[in-house]
């Protein structure tokens, strides 16, 4: 295939097509693209007000429909597929989400709601990639989005009804097809049209580009291939033979560059290590005419030693509420943003010009505006917002890590290096510590609960408990997800007094509130109130071994039979280099560790927890769940 390479990398692998729509099969079959057909059985049933935003969704269906297939044909016909991909378009007006219409009033409904009206689809695609060992199914999810704007002309009564007796609306969201009849009652497309006919076929292309071949932006020479367009993200094609077809390896490829270490002498290099080789760069006759190739450029590396900047470019304009300014789509001159964050129109200027580049701000000649991301994880009154965590970076977190070599030398956490007189722990010394210092902690954690709360809460089957203590449970994010989960749980945060005498502010307000209770103690030396499911959310790889003995004991004690521990905390791979995130926080050496699944396992069986489960979320946090042994045992 010589229009997108690519598609030609997948010829060799079993690539199935997790899609009942006659459409997706049509758009990848035209590129050549050979798979098979397995519809997903995932019911698209997802609770759609606990996205923050609209392609969320789409995307989670999406990624439920392919993972369902990759576990089934894997579980029932033995046979794992090497890639899955699933797809799944919905289509928004105002904060309506429309899927298919169940029946023609449901259609009349959606296309009056659509009438004169422009509106927004949105295709969610996952591309999984799959592997068998030791007999089970281990996955990649790589997911994207598209988003197109349709605008409708006005349709009248009989126009509309004489289209949905056509029948066309019904397989179709939004309930209509606008490559059929259905074209008819639009006005205008903005972007991809295929993403309204189900498939964000260029999308997908670039994504694959990106997993196939990771972009070197650097390169040195770029091979010129006449038959590919020139679209940004297709540059570095190329199928000569240094390209690997797996993006696993190009995967552990870069973690071994992202860890320095050089590519080809190092263990976990793919055994077809042609992927290290200099891709996309070209012999240059040096000046005795001997044809040199010019090293491979460390894109990767040079991406680390930048990476500071790039850090501290988000924390500096989250602190100067850069994101707040330019929320609810408002453009403004670096003039304007300068002159209400009372900062010089040079510098701003150029800290506009760094968002953008970052992908953080969009820049048209009208001026800077949010990105998508920005507008739902920079702005500091949104639900999902970060603002929180990244404030905590930038005010504590940064001071510490420019201590880190001597932390390292030490082995021990420079607070008292970077901080003066501040103890270890914010909420063991209240003489110490401002209560604002309390709450930027306490907002850096909400911030990161509301990110991580659904996984956690939805990671086991929690039904058969009926209380719950939360111990630490802080602003009781995870508490008020897991009484939305489980109706009929009880759940009570136990957290210190100075954490309980600010929760108020935290509290969500409007109607569906659940109840959660909040009861201020110290989890060292309090009674611990009485539950049937204990939870200690990050909270173990802070402590040192002493403390962990006196907490785990104590739970355990209060524990019966059949009561279990949850866990959340970010899981380590069993060599410990993966998640970076985990590593990389390790480095501000706290008294505590972070831990492997089974060290995990090993730690709760030590304290009489056994079937240890272990859930990894594949985002930032897992979750491990074990239940207090019968006597039996
Ligand atoms: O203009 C058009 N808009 C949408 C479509 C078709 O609509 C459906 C969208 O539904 P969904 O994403 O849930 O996919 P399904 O058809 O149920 O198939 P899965 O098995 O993948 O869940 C989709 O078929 C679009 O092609 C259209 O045709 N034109």
């Amino acid at each position: 295939m010589a229009l997108n390479p690519v598609i030609g990398k997948l010829v060799s692998k079993r690539v199935v097509l997790a899609s009942a729509s006659p459409r997706r099969q049509e758009i990848l079959a035209n590129v050549g693209l050979r798979f098979e057909v397995v519809p997903s059985w995932f019911k698209e049933t997802l609770e759609k007000s606990s996205f923050a935003v609209p392609y969320e969704y789409a995307i989670e269906t999406a990624k439920q429909k392919a993972l369902e297939v990759a576990n089934r044909m894997h579980l029932k016909h033995l046979r794992t597929p090497d890639i899955v991909i699933g797809a799944d378009t919905i289509v928004t007006v105002g904060k309506q989400i429309l899927e298919k219409p169940v029946d023609k009033q449901d259609a009349y409904k959606m296309l009056s709601s659509l009438s004169g009206k422009e509106h927004s689809v949105f295709t969610g695609v996952a591309i999984v990639h799959c592997s068998s060992k030791d007999n089970r199914l281990e996955t990649e999810v790589t997911d994207f989005y598209e988003e197109t704007k349709v605008k409708f002309a006005e349709l009248s009564e009989e126009l509309l009804w004489e289209y949905i007796h056509s029948g066309e609306p019904m397989d179709k969201a939004g309930g209509y097809g606008i490559q059929a009849l259905g074209g008819m009652l639009v006005e205008y497309v903005h972007g991809d049209f295929l993403n309204v006919v189900g498939f964000p076929l260029n999308h997908f292309c670039k994504k694959l580009a990106e997993l196939y071949y990771p972009p070197l932006k650097h390169t040195i020479q770029h091979v010129k291939h006449d038959s590919i367009p020139s679209v940004e993200t297709f540059e570095n094609l190329s199928d000569g033979e240094s390209d690997s077809s797996n993006p696993m390896q190009h995967k552990s490829a870069n973690k071994l560059e992202r860890n320095g270490v050089p590519l080809s002498g190092a263990i976990h290099t793919p055994v077809n290590s042609g992927s290290i080789q200099p891709v996309c760069t070209v012999a240059v006759e040096n000046q005795s005419g001997v044809m040199e190739y010019p090293a491979k450029f460390p894109s990767k590396i040079v991406e680390l030693m930048d990476g500071f900047r790039a850090s501290k470019a988000l924390f500096v304009a989250s602190k100067l509420k850069v994101f707040d300014l330019l929320k609810d789509k408002c453009i403004l001159k670096p003039v304007d943003v300068a002159n209400k964050i009372e900062a010089s129109v040079c510098g701003t200027e150029r800290l506009l010009d760094a968002c953008a580049s970052l992908g953080l701000l969009e820049k048209t000649h009208q001026g800077y505006s949010n990105t998508d991301s920005a507008n739902t994880y920079l702005v500091s009154d949104r639900e999902y917002s970060l603002h929180g965590y990244i404030i905590h970076s930038n005010d504590r977190l940064w001071h510490l890590f420019t201590h880190l070599e001597v932390a390292v030398k030490e082995g021990t956490m420079q607070t008292h290096q970077a901080f003066g007189k501040e103890t270890e722990d914010l909420f063991q010394d209240s003489s110490y510590h401002s209560v604002e210092a309390k709450q930027r902690f306490m907002t850096a954690m909400h911030s990161i609960a509301k990110l991580t709360a659904r996984d956690v809460a939805t990671a086991f089957d929690l039904s058969q408990f009926r209380s719950v203590c939360d111990l630490g449970g802080c602003t009781g994010v995870l508490a008020h997800e897991l009484v939305q989960k489980n109706p009929n749980l009880n759940v009570t945060v136990f957290d210190l007094p100075d954490v309980i005498a600010n929760v108020s502010c935290f509290q969500p307000s409007g109607q569906h509130i659940t109840p959660v209770t909040f009861t201020a103690g110290d989890f060292f030396k309090d009674n611990l109130p009485e539950a049937d499911l204990y939870i200690l959310s990050l909270i173990l790889h802070d402590l040192n071994d002493e403390k962990i003995h006196i907490l785990l004991s104590k739970i355990s004690a209060i524990c019966k039979p059949g009561s279990a521990l949850l866990l959340a905390e970010i899981v380590l791979d069993e060599e410990k280099t993966h998640p970076p995130r985990a590593v990389l926080q390790s480095l501000s050496m706290t008294e505590g560790k972070q831990r492997s699944g089974s060290e995990y396992k090993q730690l709760l069986e030590k304290y009489g927890f056994t079937n240890v489960q272990i859930k990894i979320t594949g985002n930032v946090l897992d979750a491990i769940l074990g239940f207090k042994k019968t006597s039996a045992h």
